[in-house]
């Protein structure tokens, strides 16, 4: 697939502390491709470099085969962490400037807003001024102004915070059909089950360097163990001394044991004691919510910090 972003060897420093310490990674044509981290990992500073909104220290940010100031920003959509539009603007109008902005035309803009509107339950709000609307409505106008002038690249720093599930299912649908038309999307999030639904390839950084790169089904291959989840009465002590079981966390009468990578779920089953009591029990992947807890946690599940060669 072409690639439409490369960030090559990027570094950022603030005062004493290093942000970025050499990020590298590149965003295909009509891909989703999520940017993880805890807090504070480097994640909005690498996407206000790759914006311009300021300059790395080292490293370049490469789109179209263009650096710097010669980037075509008007074909880049973005939808800053930060929420703010002018407040007291009517819809229409600040979303037809955003446009002129990008020399989108204007009569071709009006009928997306429009169009873009009634999809996300605003149809007749277009004379409505911002400050009157909700953080969740506001947040879709912004949305709008990101990807009304058609994109190559779109940028979105948790475009989901703030939204109910039905309005996150409209952003969730909008932005896959966006990337099935060609669009190669960057998207920065902390909803990890939302991730994990849509995303082909992710980055993960922690303290501004890499500690994953891969496809979706790489990263879950690679580093989602098994982990069974038993409901009885059971002995911690009995759980932990299970063969091939790394920690087992439990609350009440329910156990979750974290099994060793390369388990292998039958014959690991045979291995439970006769006097493990199992009301119910099942056997699954861990999430990449609880893959993002472990490397976030330093729990040390993840050994190495491969780059999985998407
Ligand atoms: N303008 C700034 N001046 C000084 N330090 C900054 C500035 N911007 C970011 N930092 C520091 O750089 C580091 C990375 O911050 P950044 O905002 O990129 O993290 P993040 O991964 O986006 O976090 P979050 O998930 O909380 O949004 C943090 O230690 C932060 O304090």
């Amino acid at each position: 697939m072409e690639v439409m972003l490369t960030v090559e060897g990027l570094e950022k420093s603030f005062k004493d502390k290093q942000a970025l310490k050499g990020i590298s990674f590149e965003v295909r044509k009509g891909e989703i491709m999520a940017i993880l981290g805890p807090n504070g990992a480097g994640k909005s500073t690498t996407i206000r470099n790759i914006m311009g909104i300021m300059y790395p220290d080292n490293g370049s940010i490469t789109f179209h085969n263009h650096q710097g100031n010669e980037i075509p920003r008007n074909k880049i959509g973005y939808l800053p962490e930060e929420r703010g539009l002018y407040k007291n603007v009517k819809v229409m109008d600040i979303l037809l400037y955003l446009a002129d902005l990008k020399d989108y035309p204007l009569d071709k803009a009006k009928e997306r807003i429009l169009m873009y509107l009634k999809k996300f339950d605003l149809e007749g709000k277009e004379k409505v001024a911002i400050d009157e609307l909700s953080k969740g409505m506001g947040q879709k106008v912004q949305f709008i102004g990101s990807i009304l002038h058609e994109p190559e690249l779109l940028i979105l720093d948790e475009p989901f915070s703030g939204l109910d599930p039905v309005s996150q299912e409209l952003f969730k649908d909008e932005i896959r059909s966006l990337a099935d038309k060609g669009t190669a999307i960057l998207l920065s999030s902390h909803q990890m089950n939302l991730v994990e639904e849509m995303c082909d390839r992710l980055f993960m950084i922690q303290n501004g360097q890499k500690v994953i790169y891969g496809t979706m089904n790489d990263v879950k291959t690679k580093y989602a163990n098994f982990k069974c989840t038993i409901h009885g009465r059971n002995s911690l002590a009995v759980l932990e001394n299970i063969p091939q079981v790394q920690r087992v966390e439990q609350k009440d009468d329910t156990s979750i044991l974290f099994l060793d990578k390369d388990v292998e779920p039958n014959s690991w089953l045979k291995t439970l004691p006769e006097t493990v009591q199992i009301h119910e029990l099942k056997i699954n992947r861990i999430s990449l919510h609880e893959i993002f807890i472990d490397i976030a946690t330093n729990k040390n599940l993840i050994q190495e910090a491969g780059d999985l060669h998407a």
